[in-house]
C-alpha cells in the first residue's frame, strides 16, 4: 500500500514539534498509527522544511546538527578560503549538491600519485560482523589516507569541512578508489544499516555516516557516474568535480541509495570523505 503525505499530516506534525515534541516521539507516534519508518521520515523532513520556510532568516542561522552546504541566496560559488568552488547543481531528495572545481588538476594528480602505490582491492565495513571483508559488489581498488597524513591532506581536509560546515574530526581518512574497466560499486547505502548485529561496534567509532563527499581525480573515457536510482540521477565523473549528499537518518526514506556504474573505457578515480556523527576515532 502506497502511503500519502497530506496537508493535514504535515500540519500535525508541526504541531508537535511548536510543543516541543521530540523527533523521535512524534515519529514513534507515526509509526504507531500505522506509517511506514520511510514514509514518516520523508513527511517529518517536508513538514519541517516547509516550516522552516516560513520562519524569519533569523531562525536559520543555528549550529548546524548534520553536514550541510549552505546555499542560501542560491550562490553560484562559494568560497572556501584557498579555494572557489563552483555550485552545478542542487537536489532536495536525496539531499544533494553537485560541485566543480574542489580540487585542482595538480591536487588530484597528487593524490593518485600518493595513493597509487598503497591500492588493495578494495574492503567493505561488513556490518554482520563489524570486520572488513571483500566484496563482490565492489571491484574497485583502494586505499585510505590517514586523517591529516600529509599536508595536502590537511587542506583538503579543511577544506572540505569548510564547504560542508562539519568538523575535520568528525571525518573518516580520505579514501582513493581506482576502478578499471569493469569495475564498479552496485547500488548502496552509506550508512550502517541499524538492524545488522556488527552495526552497534561500528558506531562506537564516532556513530553513524550521516553525509558523503565523492570528488572525481581524472576524467574517465565512458562510463563511471555515480547513480542515484530512487531518483534516476546519474553524475557524471569530471576532474575537480564532486558531488555531496547527506542522509540524516539511516534510512531508505532519504532516497541516498547510489553507486559507480561499470567503467566502459578508461580508468576512474575518486576521493570519498564519509562524515561520522561524532567525532571518528581512526
Ligand atoms: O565511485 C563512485 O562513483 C561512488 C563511490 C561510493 O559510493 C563510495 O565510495 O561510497
Ligand atoms: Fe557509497
Amino acid at each position: 500500500m502506497t502511503q500519502t503525505i497530506t496537508p493535514e499530516l504535515k500540519r500535525w506534525i508541526v504541531q508537535q514539534a511548536r510543543a516541543g515534541c521530540a523527533p523521535q516521539d512524534v515519529l514513534a507516534a507515526m509509526r504507531q498509527a500505522g506509517w511506514t519508518e520511510g514514509v514518516a521520515l520523508r513527511a517529518m523532513e517536508e513538514a519541517l522544511e516547509e516550516h522552516v520556510g516560513m520562519l524569519p532568516a533569523r531562525a536559520l542561522s543555528e549550529v548546524p546538527t548534520r553536514p550541510r552546504i549552505d546555499l542560501s541566496g542560491s550562490p553560484r560559488a562559494l568560497d572556501l578560503g584557498d579555494r572557489t568552488v563552483r555550485v552545478l547543481l542542487t537536489l532536495q531528495r536525496p539531499r544533494l549538491v553537485v560541485l566543480a572545481d574542489v580540487l585542482s588538476a595538480q591536487e588530484c594528480d597528487a593524490l593518485m600519485e600518493a595513493a597509487a602505490p598503497r591500492l588493495k582491492r578494495s574492503r567493505t565495513v561488513q556490518t554482520a560482523t563489524g570486520g572488513e571483508e571483500l566484496n563482490p559488489d565492489r571491484t574497485s581498488d583502494g586505499m585510505f589516507f590517514r586523517r591529516g597524513e600529509t599536508p595536502l591532506i590537511q587542506r583538503i581536509e579543511a577544506r572540505l569541512s569548510r564547504l560542508v560546515q562539519w568538523p575535520v574530526e568528525h571525518g573518516e581518512g580520505l579514501q582513493v578508489l581506482r576502478y578499471v574497466p569493469g569495475a564498479q560499486y552496485k547500488p548502496h547505502y552509506d550508512y550502517f544499516d541499524p538492524a545488522a548485529p556488527g552495526t552497534a561496534r561500528i558506531l562506537q567509532r564516532g556513530g553513524q555516516r550521516v553525509a558523503t563527499i565523492v570528488i572525481y581525480l581524472n576524467d574517465p573515457e565512458g562510463g563511471g557516474g555515480t547513480t542515484f536510482p530512487d531518483v534516476g540521477l546519474e553524475v557524471y565523473p569530471q576532474r575537480g568535480h564532486a558531488v555531496f549528499f547527506a542522509y540524516d537518518h539511516p534510512d531508505p526514506g532519504t532516497q541516498t541509495l547510489h553507486g559507480g556504474a561499470p567503467v566502459l573505457r578508461g580508468e576512474k578515480w575518486v576521493a570519498t570523505k564519509w562524515l561520522r556523527e561524532r567525532p571518528f576515532q581512526p
